[in-house]
């Protein structure tokens, strides 16, 4: 098995910078198996959310791995339309449908619609300090976002996790790039849109090349996934993805193999996602 890198917080916490996700095709669902099958290939960095609800899942998948809880970094996110009053109260709730004693991420997931923000995050600040979540950031926040919290954060957020793949590059890569001057972590979802969400288009034709001389350098097989990981971990971003495959789970566990994209290559994916502007999912 390889080993998966490992990116550090701005608290000097190392994060495994591939993810496994319980979004999207496991929302709502038991997700125990899927929880256990890719622990037990590798995975040790888990998404989840209260908006997701499966948490007592996820919980269920860890325990069933055998594998022991200082190995493994477990995130979940604060459900959209939390009060600040009532932060603590959900996260003790996330903890006893996950059978732990606290999370290592607990993110906002999405940036509130009124203007309780800057009390939000002092609320977010309050469970870290509680030693509820080792680290807090957030989820889905533009630059007027990272902005607000940022004139009267005592903690500034480990993580902000967005849309991030070669179609929306352009689009977000100045939060991306303000995350990475001021210390916060940018971590990708949706990070494999091209090859399903939009098959076929400019990005999947510049992968081909890429593949091909990648496998010929390292004499492994190397596949689209593997290349739009690498292009993520080169952005400095944490990837987090998903699979109902155990084949494709240690495809992705193998991008760790794969040698480095040359700054040519990164160019010609980012030129090629910038013909076809689009992103997937709603903000
Ligand atoms: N913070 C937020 O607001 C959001 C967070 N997330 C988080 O991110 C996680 C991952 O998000 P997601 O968008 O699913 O991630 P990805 O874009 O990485 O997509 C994962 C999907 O890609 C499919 N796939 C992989 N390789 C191929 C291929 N070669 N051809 C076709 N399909 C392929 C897999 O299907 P298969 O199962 O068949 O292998 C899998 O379902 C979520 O589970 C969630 O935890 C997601 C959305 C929003
Ligand atoms: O995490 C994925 C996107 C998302 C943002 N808010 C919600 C609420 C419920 C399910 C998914 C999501």
């Amino acid at each position: 098995m390889s080993s998966t890198p490992t990116i550090k917080l701005n608290n000097g916490i190392d994060v495994p910078a591939l993810a496994f996700g319980t979004g999207t095709a496991l929302y709502g669902k038991n997700c125990a198996d899927s929880i256990k099958l890719a622990i037990q290939s590798g995975f040790t960095h888990l998404d989840g959310a209260q908006a997701y609800r499966n948490e007592e899942f996820l919980g269920e998948g860890v325990k069933a791995s055998g594998k022991p809880r200082s190995e493994l970094y477990i995130v979940t996110k604060l459900k959209p339309g939390v009060k600040p009053t009532e932060v603590k109260a959900s996260l003790v709730e996330s903890l006893r449908l996950f059978g732990l004693d606290f999370v290592d991420l607990f993110l906002i997931h999405t940036p509130p619609k009124d203007d309780t923000l800057q009390e939000l995050w002092q609320a977010m600040e309050g469970v870290h300090a509680d030693g509820l979540a080792k680290s807090i950031g957030v989820s889905n926040f533009m630059l007027d976002h990272l902005k607000t919290i940022m004139q009267t954060a005592k903690i500034v957020p480990a993580v902000n996790q967005i849309e991030l793949h070669p179609y929306d590059w352009k689009d977000v890569e100045a939060v991306v790039k303000y995350g990475l001057e001021n210390g916060v972590v940018p971590a990708s979802y949706g990070g494999l849109s091209s090859l399903f969400r939009a098959a076929g288009g400019p990005v999947d034709q510049a992968l081909l090349p890429i593949t091909e001389r990648l496998q010929k350098v390292s004499g492994k097989p190397v596949t689209s996934s593997q290349v739009l990981f690498k292009w993520l971990l080169h952005k400095g971003a944490i990837v987090v993805t998903t699979s109902s495959k155990e084949a494709r789970i240690k495809e992705y566990l193998e991008t760790a193999l794969v040698p480095d994209l040359t700054v040519e290559e990164i160019q010609s994916i980012d030129e090629a996602g910038a013909k076809q502007p689009q992103m997937f999912f709603k903000r």
